[in-house]
């Protein structure tokens, strides 16, 4: 057993009761979009609301099982920023808008294969996500580390050989498979945009603190392996 103090969650960061209340919160919201599943003529918009609902929960989960230490209130990533929950509102602001003037197109079976190829992207991202977070285990955090903690190692192995932003690809394919699973245009557009900028950003910041803290040994890492983001070398 690790009895090691630096490895255990703080407790004084995560107020069980907080915990417990947005994990039951997250659990009413999958069983209430599972309940409506057979329900409604069209299935997607509850099957968003599932995988958007197990995708909060498998951060916190993934952080307290194989990140202890960093575990904290904040690690369901709920509150992600304004133009994260902006983004999800639009998207289900845009479905809805969608379902009721173009019915027939939100469920029509032309359109299926799009759908199965957006559920793909969506099984996909949430998989090399939380596998990015377990391969990592303490070196992964939510936060971009500013300076190297002893803790912290380079990781090149499992997911991190596929991708060299594993959790990262994860998200980006996750959220546009989300659009195209609820035949979401602008906002497939839009989520497009917005997260090629962002991570293109991220990531270039996030690598210049890398090779500082691991110098040739990631560099090397960088030329032989891609993020398999398009056009994000
Ligand atoms: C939110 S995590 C994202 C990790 C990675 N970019 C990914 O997409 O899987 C950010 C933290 O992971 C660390 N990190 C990123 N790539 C890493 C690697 N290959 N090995 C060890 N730490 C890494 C960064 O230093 C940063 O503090």
């Amino acid at each position: 057993m690790n009895t090691d103090p630096r490895n255990s969650a703080r407790i004084e960061q995560n107020p069980l009761d907080e915990i417990a209340t947005t994990a039951y919160g997250l659990g009413i919201v999958f069983g209430i979009a599972l309940a409506l599943l057979p329900r409604l003529s069209s299935s997607s918009i509850t099957i968003y609301i599932m995988a958007l609902s197990g995708f909060h929960f498998l951060e916190y989960w993934s952080t307290a099982r194989y990140n202890s230490s960093k575990v904290n209130k904040d690690s369901f990533l709920l509150y992600n920023g304004h133009t994260y929950i902006l983004a999800h509102l639009s998207a289900l602001v845009e479905y809805f808008i969608e379902f009721y003037f173009f019915r027939s197109y939100k469920i029509s079976n032309s359109f299926r294969l799009i759908q199965y190829f957006g559920f793909f992207l969506l099984l996909v991202g949430q998989i090399f996500r939380t596998t990015a977070m377990v391969t990592a285990g303490k070196s992964f955090s939510h936060i971009i580390e500013t300076s190297h903690n002893p803790q912290h190692t380079l990781v090149t192995n499992g997911i991190y050989s596929i991708s060299r932003h594993p959790s990262y690809t994860g998200f980006f394919w996750w959220a546009i498979g989300s659009q195209l699973f609820l035949l979401n245009p602008l906002c497939f557009f839009g989520f497009l945009y917005l997260l090629w900028t962002f991570f293109s950003q991220r990531i270039r910041y996030e690598e210049s603190l890398l090779i500082s803290f691991f110098k040739a040994d990631y560099l090397n890492y960088k030329a032989k392996t891609s993020t398999l983001i398009p056009f994000i070398k």
